[in-house]
C-alpha cells in the first residue's frame, strides 16, 4: 500500500526524520508512537503527499486521506452540507444520511456549533463515506468519548479493509487494541 526508501526530513537546518524505510502491507494498521515533536505529524504529511521528503522516497498505492488534528471543515456549512460537498468534491455517492446517524450527529447544525468530539465523529464519517484506500490518522481518539472511541475502533476495522490505516496517537491502549505493529519515533 504504502513505502518508504530512505525518507528523511529537514526543516531549515533541523532534521526531524532520518532515513526511514518502513513498508505498510495492504490490510495493515499501524500506530505511531512518540514523544511531542518526534516527527509523527511530519511523518503522515509524508506519507499523503502533503510533505516532500528532503531525501529519499515515498511510493503509495492509490487514494490517500490525511485527518489532521483537530480536523479541518468549513464552520458555516451543516453537516449535511459539508458531506455532500465532500462527496461531489470527490466525485462519489454515498449515505450520508446513515453516516451521521451511526456517529449520532445532528445534519442541520452548523459546525462551527460543533464540539471538538463532535467534530472528530464527523471527520470518522466523511473518511467511511470517502472510503479512500490509504488512512492517514492524525491522534483520532483525541476529544472522543466511550463510545466514540468504539466507534473509532469500528471506523478502523473498516480503513483496514479498505486497504490499510497508519494512525499518530499517545494512547498506548489505542495502539495496542487497534494496531498490528507500532512504529516508534525518537529523537532523529
Ligand atoms: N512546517 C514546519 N516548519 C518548521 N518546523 C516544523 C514544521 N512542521 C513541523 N516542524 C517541526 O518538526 C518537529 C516534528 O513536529 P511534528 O508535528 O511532526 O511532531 P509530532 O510527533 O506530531 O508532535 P506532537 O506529538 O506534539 O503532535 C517539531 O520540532 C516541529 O517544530
Amino acid at each position: 500500500m504504502l513505502r518508504l526508501e530512505a525518507v528523511s526530513k529537514r526543516f531549515g537546518r533541523d532534521w526531524v526524520l532520518r532515513d526511514l524505510t518502513f513498508t505498510l502491507a495492504r490490510g495493515e494498521v499501524v500506530a505511531l508512537l512518540g514523544p511531542n515533536g518526534s516527527g509523527k505529524t511530519t511523518l503522515l504529511k509524508l506519507m499523503a503527499g502533503l510533505l516532500k521528503p528532503t531525501r529519499g522516497r515515498v511510493v503509495r498505492e492509490g487514494r490517500a486521506l490525511f485527518l489532521p488534528n483537530p480536523p479541518a471543515f468549513h464552520r458555516h456549512l451543516t453537516a449535511r452540507e459539508h458531506l455532500l460537498y465532500d462527496l461531489a468534491f470527490h466525485g462519489r455517492e454515498g449515505d450520508w444520511q446513515g453516516a451521521l446517524a451511526r456517529y449520532g450527529l445532528p445534519e442541520d447544525l452548523p459546525l462551527a456549533a460543533f464540539s471538538s468530539g463532535m467534530k472528530k465523529r464527523l471527520a470518522l464519517a466523511r473518511l467511511e463515506l470517502l472510503s479512500p484506500d490509504l488512512w492517514l490518522l492524525d491522534e483520532p481518539e483525541t476529544a472522543l468519548d466511550t463510545e466514540g472511541r468504539e466507534l473509532l475502533l469500528k471506523a478502523l476495522g473498516k480503513g483496514r479493509k479498505g486497504g490499510g490505516v497508519v494512525l499518530a496517537t499517545h494512547d498506548r491502549a489505542l495502539a495496542e487494541e487497534a494496531a498490528d505493529r507500532v512504529l516508534w519515533l525518537g529523537a532523529a
